[in-house]
Parts: structure tokens; sequence; C-alpha cells
């Protein structure tokens, strides 16, 4: 997969996106991930790419042309490619897991991150193909919307994560949350793991993590035991 990050702030990319899983994976080119300051594609040698809203009123709106050219060069580059171009904003589809599972099957995802009042509307009518906010709330720039949703595709990709598991076992994946995880010591400060889980028996722990983690969404999360697709094991850990 590539991704291109279209930014005014690239600084604030190299941390999160050079640390951890994200790092390895662009060593072992699982993804290739290029990080753009459309301000070398302004249109004059001040860089302007932002400028005062037409029909008036406060802030400053980012102009078409930047973003238009910075674009195309990434398409000349990759002329095989049809890229999804996300435009991170408040007003976009809300992001979920199964968001993240589908642009993780892309070959090329392009993100735009705005800033001030947004962009002008034509990159949203002619150029973006998708529109998505992280949350229903307003940050300084789609920074880091960008790198939430990179992070969450990113991980889902052949051979990111060591134990291909974990991905699809992760709640959300399995429409509940997760259980409990405890690691050692089996007795910290009185408080002891769970006898099943140290039992050896397999049978009783898978069905005591599905058990618990029903119990949790149950607890924290009705609304997505409506969505959920029910099997026998659940339907019974249910009714106990
Ligand atoms: O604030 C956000 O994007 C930054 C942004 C982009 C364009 C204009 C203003 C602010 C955002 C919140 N949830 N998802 C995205």
């Amino acid at each position: 997969m590539r991704i291109d990050v279209l930014t005014l702030f690239p600084e604030m990319f190299p941390g999160v996106l050079g640390a951890s899983i994200l790092g390895k994976a662009q060593e072992r080119g699982l993804v290739t991930i290029n990080v753009v300051n459309f301000r070398q594609y302004a249109g004059n040698k001040h860089g302007t790419v932002d400028d005062t809203p037409y029909g008036g009123g406060a802030g400053m709106v980012l102009k078409p042309e930047p973003i238009f050219r910075a674009v195309e060069a990434i398409l000349e580059e990759v002329p095989e490619t049809k890229p999804r171009i996300i435009l991170l904003c408040p007003q976009g589809r809300t992001f979920r897991q199964e968001i993240a599972e589908e642009l993780a099957q892309e070959e090329h995802l392009i993100f735009l991150c705005g800033h001030y009042e947004g962009f002008d509307e034509r990159v949203r009518q002619h150029l973006a193909t998708d529109e998505l906010s992280i949350g229903d709330y307003v940050l300084t720039g789609g920074e880091l919307p960008a790198m939430v949703i990179i992070d969450a595709v990113v991980r889902l990709l052949p051979g990111v994560l060591g134990n291909e598991e974990s991905a699809r076992t992760d709640s959300f994946a399995t429409g509940l949350l997760e259980h409990p995880h405890y690691t050692r010591p089996a007795d910290f400060r009185g408080w002891k793991v769970p006898e099943v889980l140290l039992s050896g028996h397999h049978a009783n722990i898978a069905r005591w993590r599905k058990k618990e983690a029903l119990r949790r969404t149950m607890e924290r999360r009705p609304d997505l035991l409506e969505r959920l697709e029910w099997d026998d094991e659940l339907r019974e850990l249910y009714e106990e």
C-alpha cells in the first residue's frame, strides 16, 4: 500500500509514523508513507496557500490550486493507481473499524490535512473521494485524524502485526469489546488472576474470555449488541 499525506506541518509525522509498528511496517516494505508539504505547490514565492473567504467572515480558507497541483504531482508519479483521496474534517463520515477494514483493501490512499476554516469547496467537490471525521469535536488541523486513521489501517495490512490473530480478534473486529488481559505475577498486592486462566484448560479459558467480552460489552456498549452476529454459544452465555 502507498499512502501520501498532504499537510502544512510535515514535522508532526516522523515521530508517529516512524515509531514502533508503523515504522517497522515501512522498513519491511509493507507500506510506503510519503508526507508532502503542499506549500511547495503554492503559486508564488511567498508560498501562499490560504486566503480570505469570499462573502466575508472570519478566518482563512485553503486555496484550491496548491492541493490540486500536489495531488496531480502524485498521480503523475503513479498513474496506474486509483487512490482514495480522503479529506479529514468534522463534517466527514465518522471513522470506525469497518472503514479501517475497507481502506486496508486499497492500494493507494491520499490524505488531505486541512487547517483554518478548511479547504475551498472545490477541493471537496472535484478532488476528494471521501471525507472522514474521527469524532464530534474540532481540532486545529487534519493531521492527528490522518495519523489515527493511518494507524488503524496499516495495522490491518498482511504481515504488519506479528500475530495475525490479534488483529482479527481485536474488539470491534469480533463485534464485542475485548476480554480482560492478565500476565505475571499471579498474585499482585493480593489481587489474583482468575483461576480459570491458570488452569491450562483451553476450552474453559476460551469460554471465560467470550463470556467476559460479552459481559463487558453489555455493561459498557450495549449498542454494539444490536450489530452482533449471535451464535449459539454467545446466546447460551447471554442466558447464563
Ligand atoms: O477537526 C478536525 O479536522 C481538522 C480540521 C479540518 C479542516 C478544518 C478545520 C479542522 C476533525 C475532527 N474530527 N475529525 C476531523
